[in-house]
């Protein structure tokens, strides 16, 4: 991360409800300028995380810094970079028409940029005349987000902004947003578990299971690291690297694995071995079974 302090960083953050660990011990860091997704079952604990870091719920315990200034219930201690959270149920006033919500924005912002939120409505056709109460999920999801963008955060998160989402609008709207956070200083965390409709959501990856981080990175890198090995059956696989899952039948066997340096892919394979690279949903899916599997072992082989 170059010596910049990251977007957002935990450090061993846990939250309990009752009896009920959401969080368990998290600690990672965001690189700023990115669009992160934040992946995870239902119940992994992705709305708890993002409250925290919006300053809008308490941590029983741990710290988080964005852009390297800590965040505590209610905002950052020293009025540092905005956080801005669009929450699941995107509150709109159904009486509004579009145009009083980016009112409501200007005038309950510190800052407030008009144009941008103009233009995000204008390029999904959202007509600004209408009352929140009359347009589709969708279209009040696009309204949430335009005035969600007019408060120029230096983080935005937003909480499964794409449920309400046809599959087509749900590309659009990851495309637009990878662009503003091109040509902006402006890091965005989305959460989702829609896994089979991941690629193309983010370029990190957080991915929780059980209130725990168990995958962070670029996600690039991370399909570069791994790759699927499929050859005779073999308790070991045939090559260095850490064993993510092992499939056996009678005379086969399968390992994902994953290798700290070059490309897996172009790893060489022993003979009678065939190497693949593995897709994004497999990647998220084969680490959420390995940690459900064995939540604290993964075997490495030398
Ligand atoms: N207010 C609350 N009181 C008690 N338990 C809660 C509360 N909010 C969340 N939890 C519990 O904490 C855990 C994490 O919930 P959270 O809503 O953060 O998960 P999530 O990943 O956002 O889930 P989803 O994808 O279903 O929205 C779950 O076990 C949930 O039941």
């Amino acid at each position: 991360m170059s010596g910049e302090p990251a977007a957002v960083e935990a450090r061993d953050l846990s939250r309990r409800y009752g009896a009920v660990w959401a969080l368990r011990e998290c600690s990672f860091a965001l690189p700023a300028n990115r669009v992160v997704a934040l992946v995870g079952a239902n119940g992994a604990g992705k709305s708890t995380l993002l409250s925290i870091i919006a300053g809008t719920l308490a941590a029983t315990s741990g710290t988080v810094l964005v852009h390297g200034r800590p965040m505590v219930r209610g905002g950052s201690v020293d009025g540092g970079s905005r956080v801005a959270i669009l929450a699941q149920d995107k509150p709109l006033y159904r009486d509004f028409t579009v145009s009083d919500m980016l009112r409501f924005g200007r005038s309950t912002n510190r800052v407030w940029d008009q144009r941008r939120a103009l233009s995000w409505l204008d390029r999904f056709a959202v007509p600004l005349d209408r009352r929140c109460g009359k347009l589709s999920g969708g279209q009040r999801a696009q309204v949430a987000l335009a005035v969600a963008l007019g408060s120029r955060p230096a983080v935005l998160l937003l909480d499964e902004p794409l449920a309400n989402l046809d599959p087509l609008a749900r590309v659009e709207v990851t495309g637009e947003l990878l662009a503003e956070v091109a040509d902006d200083d402006m890091t965005v965390v989305l959460s989702t578990h829609i896994v089979a409709e991941l690629s193309g959501v983010g370029d990190h990856l957080l991915l929780l299971d059980a209130g725990r981080p168990v995958l962070t990175g670029d996600v690039e890198e991370l399909l570069d690291s791994h790759v699927r090995l499929t050859g005779p059956r073999a308790d070991q696989p045939p090559g260095p690297g850490v064993v993510v899952q092992a499939q056996h039948t009678g005379r086969q066997s399968t390992f994902v694995l994953r290798r700290p340096a070059a490309p897996a892919a172009h790893a060489v394979v022993a003979p009678g071995w065939t190497a693949r690279p593995i897709t994004l949903d497999e990647l998220i899916l084969t680490h959420l079974r390995a940690s459900a599997a064995a939540p604290h072992e993964r075997k490495a082989v030398a």
